[in-house]
């Protein structure tokens, strides 16, 4: 992987089937490699990324291809997920650089969004020609204002309402105009989906962040990908060649005083080695005009400590409701100008710490300006392009004031208009919704996680997927989502054998994503009407 080494770890042969025992590891984790003897500091080989798992196999990327790392093809290792305390060193780090800022970029935006000046517009603005020609008015809207602004403007973006089209669009305009972008989502995921549509232009987009928690689809716009293809790769190549020759060397030689000249060449080769690279990622990342990372993969010990300070001319967060504020000062230091797109209707950031809610955390840095300074700074969308008319009136009178409409290709749709589906009952209406009052659906409890389950229920959605899937609908185009963990669990032992394609998700794992019919079970369903906690509350986070 872009010069990293690769490394399928699977279970012992001796202890039986080759299938790993129920585990926790995922993509992206960081993880320590041991001795066979113990999980313990000293027995440590190194660290690496896990990239892949399957059911017989976890693999890793080890970055110390060239330190020497020999592992035996039928050794024996421990591998053990590791603490990541990388993104919380990262947040106080920016709200350290925050509290310290004197000059640079962003100097007149914290006063702008701490409240002490007033967010300002650009004094001339030429009419657009649109990139993308089939965006509606509430879309056109948002970007000749975002554009428009000096310092701040927030696009808000109900369920389906083209955010993503939208802040591209943004995006492409203001590259059109010369300006550098730095673009940056809180998750991997919203990152690589903006990559994706970014890609599709002729804009240079580069993206940062460990390949191991890219998509592959969009691997080769990663930094990794782009350096390897350079100019000074064989050069780099070439240096690393010279290490490894002096590595196996210094491990047959006995003598001393060779050992300890093989020693400094190889420091030598080292340095070398970080000042070619260094040279080559300064270059790459000069020349595009779109840079994408999570927040936190645009701090400034990563690549981005190669630019200089001046270098982005606007930062955007997509996701911006989602993310902690802590994480967008870490983008936000780096320009004069943001714009912020998100849904402060939907789920906030998970705060686990109450104390750290309390004290301001579980506000989102969008939600504070929009209390800060109301519609001013905003521009809401207003078309949405995925659901029947009559799923979305509720959320749009709860949530959205009313304002929102179903444009007229969904407005009526339903399943039984898809290619496949024939038309009973179930795939003729929008919306169903079942009352199991006085049913004897109670919810149960698992104490140890303090989760909540329903077994009534996971009856029910059993039968439904069952319907819709007998009428034709696709298992891959439903989604089943709890807003319980153990709900999602027994959900899962129900169905995914029989449906191995059917989403089932937490609604915090699903949020952003879409399907052809969703099934969602509530759980809750006790004698005491006020016992149903987070679900009560419209955003409430607390999901176990
Ligand atoms: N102007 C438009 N005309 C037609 N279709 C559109 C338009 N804008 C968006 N869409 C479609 O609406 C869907 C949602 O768009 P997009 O992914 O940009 O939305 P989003 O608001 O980011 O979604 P989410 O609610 O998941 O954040 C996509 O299928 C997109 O192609």
């Amino acid at each position: 992987m872009h010069g990293r080494l690769l490394v399928s770890f699977e279970p012992r042969k001796s202890i039986g089937p080759s299938v790993l025992p129920s585990h926790s590891f995922g993509p992206g984790d960081i993880v320590g490699l041991y001795e066979s003897e113990g999980c313990s500091q000293p027995n440590q080989l190194c660290s690496g990324v896990v990239t892949r798992v399957t059911q017989a196999s976890i693999t890793v990327a080890f970055d110390e291809t060239h330190d020497g790392l020999n592992l035996e093809s039928d050794g024996l290792y421990n591998i053990m997920k590791l603490a990541n305390d990388v993104t919380y060193k990262r947040l106080t780090r920016a709200l350290n650089s925050l509290n310290g800022y004197r000059s640079g970029p962003a100097t007149h935006l914290i006063s702008v969004l701490f409240g002490y000046s007033e967010p300002g517009m650009l004094s001339q603005q030429n009419a657009l020609e649109w990139i993308n020609n089939g965006l509606d008015s509430s879309q056109q809207e948002a970007v000749s204002f975002a554009l428009s602004q000096k310092d701040v403007a927030i696009i808000h973006g109900p369920p389906g309402t083209g955010k993503t089209t939208t802040v591209v669009e943004v995006i492409l305009q203001a590259v059109k105009q010369g300006q550098k972008v730095l673009c940056c989502a809180p998750s991997n995921v919203a990152v690589d989906n903006l990559v994706e549509r970014l890609a599709k232009s002729k804009a240079k987009v580069l993206r940062l962040g460990h390949p191991a928690r890219l998509l592959e689809s969009i691997q080769k716009h990663s930094l990794d990908a782009v350096l390897a293809q350079s100019d000074s790769t064989n050069i780099i190549a070439d240096v690393r060649k010279d290490m490894d020759k002096a590595f196996s060397h210094i491990k047959k030689v006995r003598d001393k005083g060779q050992r300890s000249s093989l020693r400094r060449e190889i420091g030598e080769l080292r340095k070398e080695l970080k000042s070619r690279e260094e040279v080559a990622i300064s270059q790459i990342l000069k020349r595009a005009s779109v840079i994408l990372a999570t927040n936190t993969g645009s701090s400034d010990d990563g690549p981005l400590k190669y630019l200089p300070s001046e270098h982005f001319d606007l930062v955007v967060i997509d996701e911006c409701a989602q993310a902690l504020e802590s994480s967008c000062w870490i983008a936000l230091l780096k320009a004069r100008k943001c714009i912020l797109a998100g849904d402060y209707k939907q789920l906030p950031p998970t705060i686990k710490s109450q104390n750290a809610a309390a004290k301001g955390l579980s506000v989102s840095l969008m939600e504070r300006l929009i209390q800060k300074y109301g519609d001013s700074i905003v521009r809401m969308l207003t078309t949405q392009y995925r659901m029947n008319s009559a799923i979305m009136q509720w959320a749009s009178e709860q949530m959205y004031q009313g304002k929102l409409t179903a444009h007229p290709s969904v407005e009526k749709h339903l399943l039984r208009d898809l290619a496949g589906v024939t038309h009973v009952e179930e795939t003729s209406m929008p919306l169903l919704l079942i009352d199991t009052a006085g049913c004897g659906l109670n919810e149960m409890e698992d104490t140890d996680e303090q989760s909540k389950g329903n077994q009534g229920e996971v009856d029910i959605v059993a039968l439904h997927v069952k319907t819709l899937t007998e009428a034709g609908v696709q298992a891959k185009d439903i989604a089943v989502i709890a807003p319980y963990n153990l709900q999602v669990d027994l959900l899962r032992q129900k169905l995914s054998n029989e449906y191995p394609d059917l989403e089932i998700k937490s609604v915090d794992g699903f949020q952003g994503r879409e399907k052809e019919a969703v099934l969602l079970s509530l759980v809750r369903s006790n004698r005491k009407e006020e016992r149903l906690d987070f679900l009560r509350r419209t955003g409430g986070s607390t999901w176990q």
